[in-house]
């Protein structure tokens, strides 16, 4: 059974990394997951200058996934691009760094001193990161985004990719995909990030579970497979040449075939990743090479994207 796949003008060893935001703050974790059965590693976004985010509590699990307002705690990026100075690419296992610039200047400066660098590093620009108060969701702002991508161009002349927040309508997904289909070095996108200013509330205490934002915070694991699903499949559809990057509520082999299946070229673990660590890539890479052993496929280019309808 082969999970490996080749994408980005090279060939990692399977199909299963890390989410943005997930065991990849700090470089132990970082090489936590390198040293895992993860076939990539992603950092954590990061802004230019370290941030500590918000006000704790701002992660809490529930019996359906997760809820978290972070805010963007990260090293700064200079961290991260030390890190990608260091990093062993020999390994196969391509290095991605998430970039969540507090502007767009921000994201450019990052992306120009990124290509500065010349790494093999591929950086994935997060659009979607819903819990910076009084920061909106740029991948929520059409216009904004279009021209996000346009000054992203200019800033880095390789491949890149952007993390997209989740969208409900059809008419969103098409609004999207022309935009982003004017961009032939934009790669890959990764969908999704969390699902947006959810509301968990304990009846004990009669009280919300996180501090920042009065509560609200990004929902992940079962609570968004369906959508991240049909963002991976509408996407694989609606843009042709580029590679869709599944992310949202893989908890096990079934979810990642799931994703596959939807189109997906690779599959991101969140959620699952905070509470089971890096051993948790092993345990879903066996699951997935034993569903596609019962069902008779002996790599994942024989059923991506093959979703029926109906
Ligand atoms: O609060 C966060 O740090 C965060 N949390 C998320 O759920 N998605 C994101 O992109 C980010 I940047």
């Amino acid at each position: 059974i082969d999970l490996s796949v080749t994408w980005l003008g090279q060939t990692m060893p399977g199909c299963l990394y890390n989410a943005s935001g997930v065991w990849c703050r700090e470089a132990d974790e970082l090489e936590a997951v390198l040293a895992s059965a993860a076939a990539a590693v992603i950092s954590k976004s990061a802004t230019l200058l370290p941030r500590d985010g918000n006000p704790e509590p701002r992660y809490c699990r529930t019996p359906l996934g997760s809820i978290n307002s972070m805010g963007l705690p990260n090293r700064g990026f200079d961290y991260y691009l030390d890190y990608a100075r260091r990093y062993r690419y020999g390994s196969g296992k391509p290095l991605f760094l998430s970039l969540s610039g507090l502007s767009l200047d921000d994201n450019c400066e990052m992306l120009r001193r990124l290509a500065e660098e010349g790494l093999p590093a591929v950086p994935e620009v997060n659009l979607s990161c819903p819990n910076v108060p009084g920061k909106p969701q740029l991948g929520y702002d059409f216009a904004a985004t279009a021209e996000a991508l346009d000054a992203f161009d200019a800033a880095y002349s390789g491949l890149y990719g952007v993390k997209l927040p989740p969208y409900f309508d059809p008419a969103h997904f098409a609004a999207m995909a022309e935009i982003l289909n004017r961009h032939p070095r934009l790669a890959f996108v990764t969908c999704i990030n969390s699902i947006g200013n959810g509301l968990v509330v304990d009846i004990d205490s009669e009280a919300v579970v996180i501090k920042p934002k009065d509560g609200l915070g990004g929902l992940g694991g079962d609570y968004v497979l369906p959508t991240a699903l049909a963002n991976v499949r509408e996407f694989y559809r609606l843009l042709p040449g580029k590679d869709v990057v599944g992310c949202g509520g893989v908890k096990s082999g079934r979810e990642a075939f799931m994703h596959i299946l939807a189109g997906a070229r690779a599959v991101q673990v969140g959620t699952c990743l905070y509470h089971e660590g890096p051993g948790a890539f092993s345990r879903i890479a066996d699951e997935l090479a034993m569903l596609m052993r019962v069902k008779g496929y002996r790599s994942l280019d024989a059923f991506r994207g093959r979703l029926r309808t109906l």
